[in-house]
């Protein structure tokens, strides 16, 4: 099994920063994805630590050894890559083989058995990659990768051209097989669901800015559990990154520890955040399960602890087996899950957001308040 350490990974393209110094490390056998929006050097850090690319400042090391120095096919890293890493003139079948060196016919044949068993590709292996659809081809970059079986598997967005039921099922064989041949397995996706469903750890990347205001390029902002990143997020961007419809805000003020809506219809009752140092604008979090319908004869109503907020419903829709309202108030816009809730578009409806449930930011750094 193979331990992975980054440590302070730079790297500019063309003059621009894209990696500022990310820090990580991934401890044997745990299943790591990298999350992050597009653009945000993601690629570019799994090519680092494959040696594909150099780092301008900073070191990658495997089992706590650094590889600096060591070119790709020493550093017992495979790699799935974004695009295909198929060759145009060989069969599926004599691509999965090229991975593997000094190994028997017969070994091979096990590995490629074991490949196609996993992705489904076994009737594919006598195709060159032209003749494969988008999908058909990152499951064969998927089982090319498995053969190789090297300690640590660098996967960039190995999933992305599939349909939710082979997704889902990869997924659960990437997993298997994680857990079968123990190795690190380090899977980028920009896809929150995703990224909660196979993770053990989380690395969310964004970009950070300098005192001076200028970008200085990626790093890991928040390295948890799924559970913890959901739960309490580091900045706003991470509470973005996580959930389905995405997290809501409502802008608020904060002035010695009282906290005070900006919109009419959101009626904010927490008690005093005692000790807070800032005075400023906040932005309260506000997840779709959190939302309560109320009532319009609710007796707690008034004393309630939390957030309540009046308006119309713009919209309502479903998604992943549960329904969803969208209430507009002035420029606030939130989801909240109805499933089970007779709610129509243009109705008003007021909400409530119990105190425990509500997410603090600071409006400026975008950074948890706690
Ligand atoms: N060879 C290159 N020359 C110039 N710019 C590059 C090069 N490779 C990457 N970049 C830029 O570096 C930045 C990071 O790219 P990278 O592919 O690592 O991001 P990513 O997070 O993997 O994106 P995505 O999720 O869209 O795949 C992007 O702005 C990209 O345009």
């Amino acid at each position: 099994m193979s331990s992975v350490q980054l440590c302070e990974i730079h790297r500019s393209q063309s003059g621009a920063a894209i990696l500022g110094g990310v820090d990580l490390q991934v401890e044997a056998g745990q299943y790591v994805v990298l999350l992050g929006p597009s653009g945000c050097g993601k690629t570019t850090l799994l090519k680092i630590m494959a040696g594909l690319v150099e780092a301008d400042r900073g070191s990658v090391a495997i089992d706590g050894k650094s590889v600096d120095h060591l070119p790709p096919r020493k550093r017992d890293v495979s790699f799935v890559f974004q695009g295909d890493s198929l060759y145009p003139h060989l069969t599926i079948a004599e691509s999965i083989a090229m991975g593997m060196h000094k190994m028997s016919a017969a070994q091979k044949q096990s590995r490629i058995d074991e490949a196609c068993q996993m992705t489904g590709i076994g009737p594919l292996l006598n195709r060159r990659p032209e003749k494969l659809s988008g999908g058909e081809l990152r499951r064969a970059a998927i089982a090319k990768s498995v053969a190789r079986r090297c300690g640590v598997r660098l996967l960039d967005e190995p999933l992305s051209a599939l349909d939710t039921h082979v997704r889902h099922g990869i997924q659960d064989a990437l997993l298997a097989w994680h857990h079968t041949h123990r190795g690190t397995t380090i899977h980028v996706t920009h896809d929150g669901h995703e990224a909660m469903r196979v993770a053990d750890r989380i690395a969310v990347l964004g970009d950070a800015i300098g005192g001076d205001g200028k970008p200085w390029g990626a790093r890991v902002i928040q390295y948890a559990n799924p559970v913890e990143i959901y739960d309490a997020p580091a900045t706003k961007a991470v509470a973005l990154s996580l959930g389905t419809p995405p997290i809501s805000f409502v802008p608020a003020t904060l002035r010695d520890g009282e906290v005070q809506s900006k919109t009419e219809g959101v009626v904010i009752r927490v008690p005093r955040r005692e000790g807070d140092a800032l005075n400023g604008e906040i932005d309260l979090g506000v997840r779709a399960e959190a939302c309560q319908i109320a009532g319009d004869r609710d007796p707690g109503m008034d004393s309630r602890q939390g957030m309540t907020l009046s308006g119309n419903v713009s919209r309502t829709y479903f998604s992943n087996g549960r329904l969803f309202a969208e209430l507009r108030i002035d420029a606030v816009c939130i989801a909240a899950d109805i499933t089970g809730q007779s709610v129509q578009s243009g109705q008003a409806l007021t909400l409530h957001v119990p105190n425990e449930k509500l997410l603090a930011f600071d409006s400026q750094t975008g950074r948890s308040l706690g």
